[in-house]
């Protein structure tokens, strides 16, 4: 079997308050192949965002360490890692934190700018983008000009600018109707096969999670695999 492209191993986080512990993740082990599309399931309140966050270097473990491409991403520098999420990754999220004050096309963007690459060539590939999702006629709208599933297709299109390995998705289709809902699954099945683009998607959404290649789910801080057909 090829080496995966995020293993983690015995990650543990808990959160405590004065009179409480809630031990949130216990022990999860975890892998992604490079290419493959993996939906994470759970109650609410199970941990689903906190894993992915840990797995994206948004947040850090109590214990435990996650490896990309073999390489520990814990043992790095806040910096080194905030160079590596910006070069090997996409996120995706329910709101799609958008700059308000951007165009489509400057959203788009907004990754190769913070790198400080040329602003010309960072919107033409921007645009590029935006034609891929569909919305080569919305590149210079604001994101409240835009519908719910057109701002989430640009966020999609930015989470895609740098190419990266794998993209993170938070309940992308969690404000969406179920047109959009399956627009988007349409496009992120897409953008796998065409660019090997590894999916993690957060979801409530079994019919959703069932189109991903494996569905985990999140019970008692531990992860096990869902039979589904
Ligand atoms: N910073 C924090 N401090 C204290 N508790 C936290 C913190 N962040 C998350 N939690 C708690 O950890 C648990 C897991 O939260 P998380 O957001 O990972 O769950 P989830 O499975 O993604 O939930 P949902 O499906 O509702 O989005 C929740 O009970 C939450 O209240």
């Amino acid at each position: 079997m090829p080496s995966p492209l995020f293993k983690c191993e015995n990650i543990c986080k808990q959160y405590s308050d004065a009179s409480n512990t809630l031990q949130i993740l216990n022990n999860v082990n975890f892998y992604i192949s490079a290419g493959e599309t993996v939906a994470i399931l759970g109650a609410s309140g199970s941990g689903k965002s906190t894993l992915l966050h840990i797995l994206g270097t948004l947040d850090t473990p109590d214990s435990g360490d996650v490896f990309y491409k073999e390489q520990s991403l814990f043992t790095k520098s806040k910096r080194q890692q905030a160079l590596f999420r910006n070069a090997e990754l996409g996120f995706v999220y329910q709101f799609h934190h958008l700059l308000p004050e951007f165009s489509a096309a400057e959203n788009v963007a907004m990754p190769l700018f913070i790198k400080g690459d040329n602003r010309k060539k960072s919107l033409v590939r921007a645009k590029e983008l935006l034609a891929r999702v569909g919305l080569q006629d919305r590149e210079q709208h604001r994101p409240h000009q835009l519908s719910g599933g057109e701002r989430q297709r640009v966020a999609i299109a930015r989470a895609l600018i740098n190419q990266p390995a794998m993209i993170f998705a938070d309940e992308p289709t969690g404000n969406l109707d179920d047109k959009n809902t399956a627009s988007i699954y349409d496009l992120i099945s897409d953008i796998n096969k065409e660019f090997k683009t590894s999916f993690l998607l957060v979801t409530h959404d079994l019919q959703l999670a069932k189109k991903m290649d494996r569905i985990m789910y999140l019970e008692n801080g531990q992860l096990r695999l869902m039979e589904h057909n």
